[in-house]
């Protein structure tokens, strides 16, 4: 321990020095020791008191309170006049009053995450007394050490603040220019909300939410903010939540979807939300819903209607195949998915098609069937797309097309495979939204109209020949109905032959046949399905007797009269025998053209023309 004499000297730890003649600064002479001591005591404990004090001060920055540290320190110490400071930290320098480097030099090291970051030194400017065999004491050693620390800690604090307010403000500028709204909430307290909260609840500015209460928020539309946060408010930090709530203010009602995530704010809990209006979203599921919900009533009713199943619309058949079939059929009505219906010849497409548009959405709208076989590439977008008046020499008035009359209803394409690859393309453009435009305006059109289509035959080789696009394949058969042929569910034959005689209003009082005839109706091949069924049964009420197609069509030539001249005996002779194979094949018009001799196409060209 040091000591001070009334003579000027100094006393430390049993070894006298002398005191610096001109130094004023020596220590106050004093009695006795103990004050002395406390004394010193004092100094350090203001000067360590000090240190922690100037990073209380707010919105100062790390150099202000290094020069401040590095200038409360000379008072600390033994002979304050004599001692002088410096602080080196990242490049800087701090220095006391009077700074002069000496020999006499003490220091420590300031470190920050382990590692040693800066340096404290005090220096006697002037030569000092030898204490203790140095000129600095043990407890001026130990004093620069608890500095050291306390500016080390004053650093690492400061480092924090700094990180913290750089990541406030990254998030800051973040959530202003996000387009949901977000809001911090703490101890029932608001301490952020972004434009957009404000703008979704109709907040003036956000300045005025900052630290209101969330339960009594001090502006705009408080019952909804209220609904938003509820039991929440109270700090309850609950696992991630996602909820949507319906707000209904001044005739306007909105949907919002508030995620709330419970985080750590300034090392206390807090509820970090953010917002998004769905309310645009949540409008189209309602009224998709609405439709959903007004479908599987209706499917409902139908269903239990059908108990025996027996019958969907005008299709007959109580075959498990045909249970199948209308199973699918109410699922494609229930969507607004393009259909692709597949099957023979007068097994029912056609009526499928309809059954679908009956039970849709779209049924109080128009069924528009095409058949594609008979549409000519040179006037395909006059007949789907339409034209305007004077577009060409024939057209005197405007005049929809197929797109059009089936606007907010359904498009039947029967014999999809007939049409060509570039009448897919445009097609296919005006099916994907892309409209359309009718000949001889510049006005593209939009309408809405689902596409069900029909085919004889898979279209996966009209694929593979190049005669299918691929797109437009895929594009037309989101779903597929499979209608098995007649041969294959004979157990709905009886059932057919009882609704046709009923309709062909038979004379007999009894819509029925005699067994033997049944057997051979059952046993019958039916290779033109239910349309030769039909077909057979008319002859069998009209003639009395089965008549099923002749197997030697040149037993059946028609006369031709004498007075034609040769191209119109031809003509006729040409319709009665397209006419004729025709009725062979049941009205199959495939089979007929193969009858013929002909193509499908040159078969439909020489109908439309005859
Ligand atoms: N399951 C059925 N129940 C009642 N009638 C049916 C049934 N299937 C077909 N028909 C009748 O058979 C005839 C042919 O039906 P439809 O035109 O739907 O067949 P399609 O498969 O489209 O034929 P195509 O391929 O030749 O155009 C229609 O008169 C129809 O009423």
């Amino acid at each position: 321990m040091k000591e001070e004499t009334t003579n000027g000297t100094i006393h430390s730890a049993g070894q006298r020095q002398e005191c610096l003649p001109e130094k004023a600064s020596c220590r106050p002479l004093s009695v006795s020791s103990a004050p002395n001591a406390l004394a010193e005591r004092i100094k350090e404990l203001n000067c360590l008191y000090g240190i922690s004090n100037l990073f209380e001060n707010q919105d100062v920055s790390l150099s202000w309170i290094m020069q401040r540290a590095v200038e409360l320190i000379p008072a600390a110490w033994q002979y304050p006049e004599n001692a002088c400071a410096r602080i080196r930290l990242d490049g800087h320098e701090y220095t006391s009053k009077r700074f002069t480097a000496t020999r006499w030099r003490q220091n420590t090291k300031i470190i920050l995450n382990g590692n040693d970051v800066g340096d404290v030194d005090v220096y006697y400017i002037d030569a000092p007394p030898v204490v203790d065999g140095g000129p600095f004491l043990e407890e001026e050693d130990h004093l620069l050490r608890a500095i050291g620390e306390r500016l080390s800690k004053v650093l690492w604090l400061k480092r924090s603040e700094e990180a913290l307010r750089e990541s406030e403000e990254r998030y800051r500028v973040l959530t202003e220019q996000v387009a949901e709204g977000v809001a911090l909430v703490q101890s029932e307290r608001f301490s952020y909300v972004n434009p957009e909260f404000c703008k979704m609840f109709d907040i003036p500015s956000a300045q005025e939410m900052v630290d209101g209460l969330v339960r009594c928020p001090p502006a705009g539309d408080a019952d909804g903010i209220a609904r938003i946060y509820g039991s929440r408010a109270h700090g309850v930090i609950e696992s991630k939540v996602e909820e949507v709530h319906c707000l209904t203010r001044a005739e306007r009602t909105s949907w919002i979807q508030v995620c709330h995530s419970p985080i750590t704010f300034k090392g206390r809990p807090a509820l970090l939300s953010t917002l998004k209006d769905v309310t645009e979203i949540k409008e189209q599921q309602m009224a998709a819903q609405r439709k959903a919900d007004l479908l599987n009533d209706e499917n409902r009713v139908l269903r239990s209607s059908l108990k025996e199943r027996y019958r969907l619309g005008d299709i007959l058949g109580r075959s498990p195949a045909m249970q199948a079939v209308y199973e699918l059929i109410l699922k494609a009505a229930a969507t607004d998915a393009s259909v692709a219906i597949f099957g023979e010849s007068g097994s029912g497409k056609e009526l499928v098609a309809h059954a679908i548009h009956d039970h849709s959405a779209r049924k109080n709208n128009r069924f528009v069937a095409v058949n594609c076989g008979a549409v000519q590439e040179s006037l395909f977008e006059r007949e789907f797309f339409g034209h305007r008046k004077g577009a060409f020499s024939s057209a005197d008035t405007d005049s929809p097309g197929y797109l059009d009359m089936a606007d907010g209803g359904t498009l039947f394409l029967d014999e999809i495979g007939e049409l060509t690859v570039n009448m897919q393309a445009k097609l296919l453009r005006a099916i994907e939204g892309g409209g359309y435009r009718p000949v001889g305006n510049m006005e593209p059109r939009l309408t809405d109209f689902r596409v069900i289509s029909a085919s004889n035959a898979a279209l996966h080789d009209k694929v593979n020949e190049g005669e299918m696009r691929n797109d437009f394949f895929y594009r037309i058969q989101v779903v597929q109905i499979q209608l098995p042929p007649l041969r294959n569910r004979k157990q709905d034959i009886p059932l057919l032959v009882e609704h046709f005689l009923r309709t062909m209003k038979t004379r007999s009082a009894t819509a029925t046949v005699p067994g033997r005839i049944m057997d051979i109706l059952i046993a019958y091949d039916w290779p033109g399905n239910v349309r030769e069924l039909r077909n057979v049964l008319q002859r069998y009420v009209t003639l009395g007797h089965l008549e099923f197609l002749s197997p030697d069509p040149e037993a059946e030539m028609v006369p031709i009269a004498t007075d034609l001249n040769l191209r119109d005996a031809v003509r006729r002779l040409e319709k009665a025998h397209i006419s004729k194979a025709l009725s062979r094949s049941s009205g199959n018009r495939t089979r007929a053209a193969a009858l013929l001799g002909i193509s499908r196409r040159a078969l439909f060209r020489k109908m439309s023309t005859s």
